[in-house]
């Protein structure tokens, strides 16, 4: 029998499959879906196994050295996926497979040095080789980090055949196993064991007694460490089990982040609109028909509840279901609503947990020991095998496009999967991307709307004020007149304000006031920021650190000043401004450490705080009854950015932030300041007017060419040389004009917004399409012309679809 493997390194040049025997032996354990370590070249190996066959066309096949799995751990339905995944999104097969499975089952290469010629070496370097006959199994990576003067000398001798380098597979997944107790024989026998003890086996009657007052002796078990913990004596229950009394088994154990014990729901009565809604949904699954579902709501309109109802129904069919949420508004909040309603059926999963607990929660979902996935974009690659639903929230937002290789978007994913399992996907938001409600409105997705808030609630009225008219009254603060007013009022009535501040484009960052030097990093093209903690400037995308400078670097004056603003500040100026308050400020660096992101919601929930001052990851998910104030400090701040969805992503933040306010009894309001107050996108989500901005926006991507009405190819090239990566572009601009349609466009070469990361400058293409069948073919071509002849030092990316453009 002979394998076909995919080998784990993902580069082009290898992104085929390779024929090995399958030795004797493993013949029927060997199936597609698997991980097999193989010879490769002078190495070892990890790779997957996609095929089986009989036969092959190369004579001289080696053999595989041993399987990693005993279950696949991609299914056939995966495997095709992966196949997709790498055609679609111009990838390698192994970085497809890698992206569907956890980080933990990436395998660790250890390279082992090994002494092949004692004798010559003890002759050529008497110190290396007494060094190394002291070490058990010398690592490489070791042996360097602690004694860096040896590397040469090793390398040296590896050059004259005196030592080896093994590579080692290392499997990292490794399942936490723990020991659990249980009574091997009958209460009766044990009773009878028991009394003919003697008195001096004090310890193990306890033990005997113990077991014997469980009610449910034939299935009780506990962990051995609980045991212990009682106060029995791990000796005796040795004993008893040597006397074949009690019984010890390894049961997997699987860490569970969310221990905690969860309040039972039930499902709520529906209003109208929600049924509505539901009912299509529903009949999609019963049928087993593939649809796709624009579920479009306004912000507390109960979309969530629809979820939770669907999810029922599917597990009442003994099917499985996806939930995907936003990294960030995966809250445990969040988390809790679907652990409430299906308890332990659910797994969670997101870059919050280790590893290991990762690790876990995919294996309960390939063990079937769970039906629903709650989770961050990868959780569509969840390993369920009979797939009725999946469920993408928020669908608008960009984080569902995955930024690096494979660049997938995860609802494309989703749809694929969906038609191969028959099953609906319902897309929910309150502000659709302007590709799906495009799509609503063509009748490829359905379009369910909620239109209104659940009992009636009303939207929070919502007032904008012009910031440049506060300047011209001389109010230089980041509070206008009116909204430091209704935030003293909340103050008053002890209810909770939150305050919106966009993290990009408004970072901290330091000019010269007398000659306008604003101090940029030294490797980036890019300003830096200035992190008040450490009184230190950082570069955002390198991490470039350095001192605040006292002068300016440019005319030595010192006269360096902040611009701009951060959470930072505007917690300072809260403080001076309303010391009574109290603040929680959450940004990226309050919520660093594990766990503090919920402790500081929690903290807010518990009204401990009056104030919640935050980045975007307060703009969605919460909930919280005692908000009735939202403030939007800058709402501006993302339509400057060179982006053509800055009026998108504008009107879907306003719209998302001001729905925090007044979910519940208490009536809402929100603040909107703004420099362009008269921009469409502040003023439709003033009025919670979702169609007037789709109208407005569709004119201009249609005048301007954008997507939905055009699809996008973007590729980037770098090189820490300008002028060969200029030429490189030009290469790469004629070939897509030669190749391409005329209905296509390609424009560039262009050095984008910032030309140069980490001392690499950059160049882009940009490729403008409506259907275009040679696309593919001619990307691909670029992608192996450029990295086959890689060794120059040329780096070539291309995103289908592109969420970022800079
Ligand atoms: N049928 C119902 N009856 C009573 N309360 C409901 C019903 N449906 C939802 N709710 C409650 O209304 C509130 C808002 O619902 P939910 O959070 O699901 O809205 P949403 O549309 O997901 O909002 P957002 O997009 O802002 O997150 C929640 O507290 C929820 O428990
Ligand atoms: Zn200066
Ligand atoms: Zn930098």
């Amino acid at each position: 029998m002979i394998a076909e493997v995919y080998i784990d390194i993902p580069a082009n040049p290898v992104n085929k499959p390779f024929d090995y025997r399958i030795p004797e032996g493993l013949e029927e354990v060997v199936e597609p879906g698997m991980r097999v370590t193989v010879p490769f070249g002078r190495t070892r190996r990890l790779g997957f196994v996609t095929k089986l066959k009989n036969e092959s066309s190369f004579k001289q096949l080696k053999t595989i050295d041993s399987v990693e799995d005993h279950h696949p751990v991609l299914t056939q339905e995966l495997l095709e996926l992966g196949d997709w995944l790498a055609r679609t999104t111009l990838c390698t097969r192994v970085a497809a497979f890698q992206a569907m499975l956890p980080a933990a089952m990436k395998a660790d290469y250890k390279k082992l040095i090994e002494v092949e010629q004692p004798d010559q070496l003890q002759a050529s370097d008497p110190e290396l080789a007494s060094f190394l006959s002291k070490v058990k199994n010398p690592m490489w990576s070791e042996v360097v980090k602690h004694h860096p003067k040896l590397s040469n000398r090793m390398k040296r001798a590896i050059s004259q055949g005196l030592l080896s380098i093994h590579q080692l597979v290392q499997n990292q997944a490794r399942a936490k196993k723990v020991i659990h107790v249980s009574a091997a024989v009958s209460r009766e026998q044990l009773e009878n064991a028991c009394a003919q003890m003697t008195a001096r086996a004090i310890r193990q009657k306890e033990v005997l007694q113990f077991f014997v007052q469980q009610s449910d002796l034939s299935s009780f078990q506990l962990p051995l460490a609980d045991l212990v913990n009682q106060g029995f004596s791990r000796d005796a229950v040795n004993k008893l089990e040597e006397k074949g009394l009690l019984h010890d088994e390894q049961v997997d154990h699987y860490r569970d982040p969310f221990l905690k014990k969860v309040e039972k729901t039930y499902p709520l009565d529906l209003t109208s609109e929600q049924s509505e809604a539901l009912t299509p949904i529903l009949e999609s699954i019963e049928h087993e028909e593939h649809r796709v579902f624009l579920c479009h709501g306004v912000t507390g309109s109960g979309k969530t509840e629809i979820y939770l109802q669907s999810i029922q129904h599917v597990i009442a069919q003994s099917k499985q279901a996806i939930v995907l949420v936003p990294e960030i508004s995966l809250t445990p909040q969040m988390v809790l609503r679907f652990k409430g309603r299906f308890g332990e059926q659910v797994a969670v999963m997101h870059s919050g947990l280790s590893r290991g607990e990762k690790y876990d929660e995919w294996r309960k979902i390939r063990e079937g020991k769970v039906q629903v996935v709650v989770g961050a974009r990868s959780a569509i690659f969840a390993p369920f095998k009979h797939l009725g639903l999946i469920i993408i929230d928020e669908e608008h937002e960009s984080s569902y496009k995955q930024e690096d290789i494979p660049r997938y978007h995860a609802r494309d994913v989703a749809i694929h999967r969906a038609k191969t399992h028959q099953c609906p996907v319902v897309l929910g938001s309150a502000t659709p991307s302007l590709e799906s409600f495009a799509r609503a409105g063509k009748h490829v997705y359905t379009l369910l709307s909620l239109k209104k808030r659940v009992n009636q609630r009303p939207l929070p009225s919502v007032e904008i004020v012009d910031l440049r008219e506060e300047m011209r009254e001389g109010n230089h603060s980041v509070f206008s007149k009116i909204l430091l007013e209704k935030i003293r009022d909340r103050l008053e009535k002890k209810e909770q304000t939150v305050l919106f501040l966009n993290r990009r484009g408004y970072s901290t960052f330091v000019m010269c006031r007398s000659c306008g030097t604003v101090v940029t990093c030294p490797h980036c093209d890019i300003s830096l920021t200035y992190h008040r903690a450490q009184h230190l400037l950082k570069c955002h995308y390198c991490g470039y650190e350095q001192k605040m400078p006292d002068t300016c670097p440019t005319c030595a004056s010192d006269a360096m000043r902040f611009f701009g603003t951060g959470t930072q500040k505007v917690e300072a100026e809260l403080n001076r401004l309303l010391p009574e308050a109290r603040v929680i400020r959450m940004d990226v660096d309050t919520t660093r450490k594990k766990g503090s992101h919920e402790h500081l919601l929690r903290q807010f929930g518990e009204e401990q705080a009056d104030i919640l001052l935050g980045t975007q990851m307060i703009a969605k998910g919460l909930d919280f009854p005692k908000v009735t104030l939202v403030g939007v400090l800058a709402a501006d701040s993302l339509l400057h950015l060179p982006d053509f969805r800055a009026s998108e992503k504008t009107f879907q933040l306003i719209t998302q932030v001001s729905g925090r306010a007044g979910r519940h009894a208490l009536p809402g309001e929100v603040v909107i300041q703004s420099y362009t107050p008269d921009h469409y996108a502040v003023i439709d989500a003033a009025h919670h007017d979702y169609e007037a901005f789709y109208q407005q926006e569709m004119e201009l991507r249609h005048r301007a060419g954008y997507p939905p009405f055009y699809y996008l190819a973007l590729i980037s090239m770098t090189h820490p040389e300008p002028a060969k990566v200029a030429e490189a572009a030009e290469r790469v601009a004629s070939i897509l004009n030669n190749n391409l349609s005329q209905s296509s466009q390609v424009y560039g070469p262009v050095v984008p917004a910032i030309s140069k990361i980490n001392d690499r400058y950059r160049y882009q293409c940009m490729v403008k399409y409506k259907r275009e069948p040679a696309l593919l073919p001619v990307l691909h071509k670029i992608l192996q012309h450029f990295q086959e002849s890689g060794k120059n030092n040329l780096q070539i990316s291309i995103d289908l679809n592109p969420v970022v453009l800079m």
